[in-house]
């Protein structure tokens, strides 16, 4: 991998440990004056890095770090005034704060797969703890913010190295849930 590509400073430098029985916390914003703080009950599930474009990145940063809670698990604490959905056509309504422009949290609220979650960024917690990512989705997207196609093998390399298992769309597990949701409303999997 090319030394002037960060794929994101907790892949560089190392991720925060797990802690058993993280019971969530607070995210927060990166604004120094009003931050907007939402609080998580409850660890988060199915943690990747994410090489979309839509997803928030910290500066510099080629991937995000994202994963789901359920919505009930989610409130907003403080400041959520600052708050507004960046693309209200997008399954997922990211709820970005417009001062610093960290997305908070993001509500899939149409009728899909994932309807009822929420896609958050761990690292804005207000501690360590969470479940850190357990593979890469959409890497192919980073050529879309910019990355030479030719620094993708590297890329993919460094991230199964890290044992996050790149993938051009989601992992198997997401993949093969969103394809058996869609085989039982079409009936040609009886549920
Ligand atoms: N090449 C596009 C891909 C964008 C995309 O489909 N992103 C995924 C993953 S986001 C977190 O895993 C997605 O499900 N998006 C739904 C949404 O954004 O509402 C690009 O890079 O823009
Ligand atoms: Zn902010
Ligand atoms: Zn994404």
């Amino acid at each position: 991998m090319p030394a002037s590509v960060s794929l994101h400073p907790f892949l560089d430098k190392g991720m925060p440990k797990a802690a058993p029985g993280f019971t969530g916390g607070v995210l927060v914003c990166e604004c120094a004056d009003r931050p907007v703080r939402v609080k998580v009950d409850g660890d988060v599930a199915h943690n990747h890095a994410c090489g979309c474009t839509k997803c928030w990145k910290p500066a510099g940063a080629t991937f995000s770090i994202v994963a789901v809670v359920p919505h009930d698990k989610i409130t907003v604490l403080e400041n959520g005034d600052k708050l507004a959905v960046v693309d209200e056509a997008a399954l997922i309504q990211r709820h970005a704060c417009k001062g610093c422009g960290v997305h908070m949290y993001g509500p899939v609220e149409r009728e899909h797969p994932f309807q009822g979650l929420d896609f958050i960024h761990p690292e804005r917690f207000d501690k360590d703890g969470w479940t850190p990512p357990g593979f890469a989705a959409f890497v192919s997207s980073i050529i879309e913010s910019g990355t030479d196609p030719a620094d993708m093998p590297a890329i993919r390399g460094r991230l199964a190295e890290l044992g996050l298992t790149p993938s051009d769309c989601l992992n198997n597990a997401l993949m093969d849930y969103i394809a058996t949701w869609t085989a039982k409303k079409s009936g040609v999997l009886k549920s």
